[in-house]
């Protein structure tokens, strides 16, 4: 389905994603760890074509994606929807218009210039919203909602798209802990209910364990490791964060469990902030 070939992006001399290959035979959820600067970012933006590739291939259904250019290069995008650590929201629209933004890529601007959507548009949005647990919040303002609503209504958008490929990056990073599990179980029942490639850049690792169905690990913007979570041990995660002996795995935790037993200051602490 997915096969990345030597793919590289280098700013000035250094090189941000460094002759990544791997291939992906058919749609899953799959996680991409390391540590900040790893590259995970880069690699995420060079297939959604935010960035350009210095060199290799993306073949996605045998077409490499990274050549693409022009109406081609907007249809790719129509097809692979993007998810962000901050929303990427439009907070004083309504939480409908939001989710139909997800049209503009098919649909052009003038629908949201003039806030007409057509109805059909308009229900498949309120209907991706009552799947996604949050209808009722349909017309309020999108900076009403919270953090997580607010990931959702975002996953809703890209929804609005029929992608076949999802990308989300760092998606639960400015969540608590409640609303990254909510974030996170709409994304698998995405990947299950709907056979979509989910792919996530993910920084906890008890996450990337929990949820994923295969993680890579990138170090240096290097792939280092590529495999199942249960092959993710303590050693190998202590190679892709580039730790030593005394890395401690609850430091990239957001488990409610974790958390709230790694001492109550710090999760106040946490929770407060
Ligand atoms: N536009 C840019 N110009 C110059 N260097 C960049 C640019 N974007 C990323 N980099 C560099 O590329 C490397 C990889 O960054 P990237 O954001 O992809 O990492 P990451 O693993 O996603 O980290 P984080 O989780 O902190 O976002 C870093 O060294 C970063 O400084």
């Amino acid at each position: 389905m997915l096969e990345a070939r030597n793919v590289t992006r280098l700013f000035g001399q250094k090189a941000a994603v460094d002759t990544v290959s791997f291939t992906i035979e058919k749609p899953g959820f799959i996680g991409i760890i390391g540590r900040s600067g790893a590259g995970k970012s880069t690699f995420l933006r060079m297939m959604n074509r935010l960035t350009d590739a210095s060199s290799g291939e993306l073949l996605f259904e045998g077409r490499n994606i990274l050549a693409l250019e022009g109406k081609e290069k907007r249809a790719w995008q129509g097809q692979c929807a993007m998810i962000f650590q901050q929303f990427n929201l439009v907070p004083r629209a309504d939480v409908v218009s939001n989710v139909l933004h997800g049209t503009l890529a098919r649909r052009g601007m003038l629908p949201s210039m003039f806030g007409f959507w057509p109805d059909d548009d308009t229900l498949k949005a309120l209907a991706i919203l009552d799947r996604l647990g949050i209808g009722e919040q349909a017309p309020k303002r999108a900076e009403a909602l919270s953090g997580g609503q607010q990931q959702r209504v975002a996953i809703a958008r890209a929804l609005m798209q029929d992608p076949k490929v999802i990308l989300a990056d760092e998606p639960i990073a400015s969540l608590d802990p409640m609303n990254a599990q909510v974030v996170m179980d709409t994304l698998r029942r995405i990947h299950d209910e709907d056979g979509r490639l989910v792919i996530a850049n993910l920084h906890t690792l008890d996450t990337a364990r929990r949820y994923c169905d295969r993680v890579i690990g990138m170090r240096d913007g290097r792939v280092v490791f590529d495999g199942t979570p249960d092959q993710l041990t303590t050693g190998v995660a202590r190679d892709i964060y580039g730790a030593d002996a005394s890395f401690n795995e609850s430091a990239t935790s957001t488990s409610i469990d974790r958390l709230g037993t790694a001492g109550d200051d710090a999760y106040a602490d946490r929770m407060l902030a």
